[in-house]
């Protein structure tokens, strides 16, 4: 899994890309490549099965290549043929190799405990943003259950190694695995994850409020869905705990759904510009943080009908659009999409519960505020959120801190405001692989 991810010809790195204006009320069925979730999940889960596993509708793009190639480090084998990828698990953790993590959160967090599960050393390292990105409560309770953890560069963060005696708790070691998911909720995933392979049933439990909750019950249903006995314990005030039995996931068929953050601009695109977006294959019960799309989207405005064949997102155009306060803290990564509406919208948002967001790809609020501010929007950087006025707007050269959804967010800013230059659009591909193509596509009509 080594060739370049798919990309449209404009996604070239290091350029300007002109956003867009929308010509009027968008009019388009748009189909939503696999969830970036749900397809890494995936991708471990069937890396520790019972057999073989055949994925469908898994999401190609930057973040699973990086999945898949680490895997590959860890002794699994990741082909794909005909639209579907299929993978051979791994017998026994392979030692000894490198992983690239690149920017994706769910490889530097997913992929450490089973390395720990080796007999010998793995070293981590990715993108020089990913070094900013926390890690440590993962691998402080890889070191309580008896790994060991070496840092190559500023403590707590990449690059590192991490080590282990083939053997996770070590004997004597506690089967309590304690974690502070406050920092992001793929801490908590990824010992979860890994809990399959360890030595007899492990509690894993979080200290603190959880953000992200959403995630971990998608952790959770993906273990349950392969045979994983996962039970919540009831948790003392202010923790929650998961029991989870060891015992291989089972092999088999796995269908990723479409990836509902990822469906966001587009349905952002209906609401923005008084026009219907069609979102074939929208689950009707899902873990997936998207899936908030449908509540926010009316609370700000927009009808929104599910149906057995997808989501339909239509108006009420930016001069109907209201603003909102919402706590974002289960549905983090929607907040960059959600603030491009805020800043187009008739009345004040004002957008908490995500502090968290300042150890996503970049930190995202500061992000947020200062690319606003540059397009003449009216901002204010919050402890744990932003406040966002209306105010007229002007086109500008929106920098993208190599952030796939600071782009979409300048896009769909550009959709209204003349003039919006993205940096690197190419960052998209770290989730979405084409996104120019698709959002021409969706300009330029195709309603289906
Ligand atoms: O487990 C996952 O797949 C994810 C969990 C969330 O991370 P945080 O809890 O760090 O926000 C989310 O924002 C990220 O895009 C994907
Ligand atoms: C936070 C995100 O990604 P990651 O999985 O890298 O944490 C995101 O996609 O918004």
């Amino acid at each position: 899994m080594t060739e370049a991810p798919p990309s449209s010809p404009d996604d070239a790195s290091g350029t300007w890309w002109p956003a867009p204006v929308s010509p009027g009320p968008v009019d388009a069925c748009v189909p939503v490549p696999g969830s970036k979730s749900q397809t890494n999940r995936a991708l471990i889960l069937a890396a520790l099965a019972d057999g073989p596993v055949t994925l469908r509708g898994a999401l190609d793009a930057r973040d699973t290549r990086l999945m898949a190639d680490g895997l590959h480090t860890l002794g699994a084998c990741v082909e794909r043929s005909d639209g579907a990828l299929r993978v051979t698990p791994l017998d026994r953790v392979r030692p000894g190799g490198l992983i690239d993590c690149g920017l994706a959160g769910t490889v530097l967090r997913f992929l450490p405990p089973l390395a720990a599960l080796a007999r010998g050393e793995t070293t981590f390292t990715g993108d020089e943003a990913a070094r900013a990105r926390p890690v440590r409560p993962v691998l402080d309770a890889l070191e309580q259950a008896g790994a060991s953890v070496s840092y190559l560069g500023e403590p707590g963060f990449l690059p590192f190694r991490v080590g282990g005696s083939g053997v996770l708790p070590v004997p004597g070691a506690p089967h309590d695995l304690a974690v502070d998911a406050q920092a992001s909720s793929q801490f908590l995933s990824a010992l979860l994850l890994a809990a399959p392979l360890m030595s007899g049933p492990v509690t894993v439990r979080s200290a603190g409020r959880i953000v992200s909750a959403p995630h971990i019950a998608m952790t959770v249903a993906a273990l349950r869905d392969r045979g994983v006995p996962v039970s919540e314990l009831p948790g003392d005030t202010g923790t929650r705990a998961w029991r989870i039995r060891p015992g291989r996931p089972r092999g088999g068929e796995i269908a990723i759904e479409p990836d509902l953050s990822n469906a966001g601009p587009f349905l952002a695109a209906a609401a923005l510009t008084g026009g219907r977006v069609r979102v074939p294959d929208w689950p009707r019960r899902t873990t997936q943080a998207g899936d908030a799309w449908r509540g926010l989207l009316a609370r700000m405005g927009a009808r929104v009908a599910l149906d057995g064949t997808g989501l339909t997102v239509e108006g009420p155009g930016a001069s109907g659009l209201r603003g909102v306060d919402v706590d974002l803290s289960d549905v983090g990564e929607l907040t960059p999409t959600l603030a491009a509406l805020a800043v187009c919208a008739a009345t004040p948002s004002r957008i908490s519960g995500v502090a968290h967001l300042r150890g996503h790809e970049t930190d995202r609020l500061a992000a947020l505020a200062r690319e606003i501010t540059r397009l003449g929007g009216d901002a204010t950087e919050l402890e744990d959120g932003l406040a966002i006025r209306p105010r007229p707007l002007h086109g500008a050269r929106v920098r993208t801190y190599a952030d796939h959804r600071m782009a979409t967010f300048a896009a769909v800013v550009g959709l209204r405001v003349p003039g919006v230059e993205v940096e690197d659009v190419a960052t998209t591909g770290k989730t979405l692989p084409g996104f120019t193509r698709l959002w021409a596509r969706m300009l330029g009509g195709g309603a289906g």
